[in-house]
């Protein structure tokens, strides 16, 4: 089998393409190769695989094996590797994923070779009993949650994947091993959840750091840099449009009044390729 080793600010995939569709045993070779001692090492493994709404659809599934509705990070990586290795050499093109359906991605390249690029990640879902959590209510801000004695305050957004926001006074010192695994079990939510600790540094920028469903402790994370940017909205905390400053570096998002669609831009870096014996 051969794959690509790629990232979105330090948020790593097994890329693999020429598939006709997802290999029955992927959840199996998800954790087999995302294991960063005996396989490859990556935060999930990502297929590039024919669609009919759209030029190429992306299906990804985490290191420990669950599948999940959308990834920011991994679908600005295909949307590199579509580009670089010749598959289109069109600069803007759709991609179609599990949450969001077809996402109009624009590349922005530099001597031939995608280095950043525009995801429309498509609308928030903020009803509580779809985002999911147990909650029925058209909006979840700010809503109380215990663990463990501990008190928190979240507000819960849907990118096509679920995400459970918090704001602390130190996001970048946060004790995320400790609260982090609590969270994204917690029986407030149904199919598990994304966890985002944020601290706002100014209408325009936050800080954040993510423990993600199914992979643990990430350098960044796109879906939940656009959950932060919508939840933060909503607490009249930033602007729309708003820098998120990540352990692996900033990602720049907006969430569009007009088309209440959210738009999020960063970088995509391939490493190497290679043949799996
Ligand atoms: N762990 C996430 C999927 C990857 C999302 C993240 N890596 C991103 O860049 O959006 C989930 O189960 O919803």
């Amino acid at each position: 089998m051969n794959f690509t080793k790629m990232h979105g600010l330090g948020n790593d995939f097994i890329v693999v393409a020429g598939e006709k569709e997802l290999p029955a045993n992927a959840a199996e070779l998800a954790v087999q190769l995302c294991n960063r001692f005996f396989g490859i090492g990556a935060d999930g493994l990502v297929y590039i695989l024919p669609s009919e709404v759209a030029d190429f659809r992306m299906r990804i599934i985490n290191s420990d094996g669950s599948e999940a509705e959308q990834c920011g990070n991994a679908i600005r990586c295909v949307a590199k590797y579509v580009y670089d290795k010749g598959l289109t050499d069109r600069t803007t093109i759709t991609i179609e994923t599990l949450g969001a359906g077809a996402q109009e991605v624009q590349l922005q390249t530099e001597g031939g070779k995608v280095q950043t690029v525009r995801v429309d990640m498509g609308e928030p879902v903020l009803n509580g009993l779809q985002v999911p959590t147990t909650i029925d209510a058209e909006q979840v801000v700010s809503h109380p949650i215990e663990v463990d004695g501990k008190t928190f305050e979240f507000t819960a957004v849907s990118m096509g994947n679920p995400h459970c926001v918090i704001y602390v006074d130190d996001a970048v010192n946060f004790d995320l091993e400790t609260w982090g695994p609590k969270l994204e079990t917690h029986p407030l939510f149904p199919r598990k959840i994304n966890v985002e600790f944020v601290t706002v540094k100014s209408r325009n920028h936050t800080d954040m750091r993510v423990w993600e469903r199914g992979a643990g402790p990430t350098l960044a994370c796109g879906t939940g840099a656009c959950a932060t940017v919508v939840s933060s909205v909503l607490n009249g905390l930033t602007d729309r449009t708003a820098t998120v400053s990540l352990k692996g570096g900033d990602l720049l998002i907006e969430w569009n009044e007009s088309d209440n669609h959210v738009y999020m831009t960063g970088p995509a870096a391939e490493v190497y390729s290679g043949t799996l014996s």
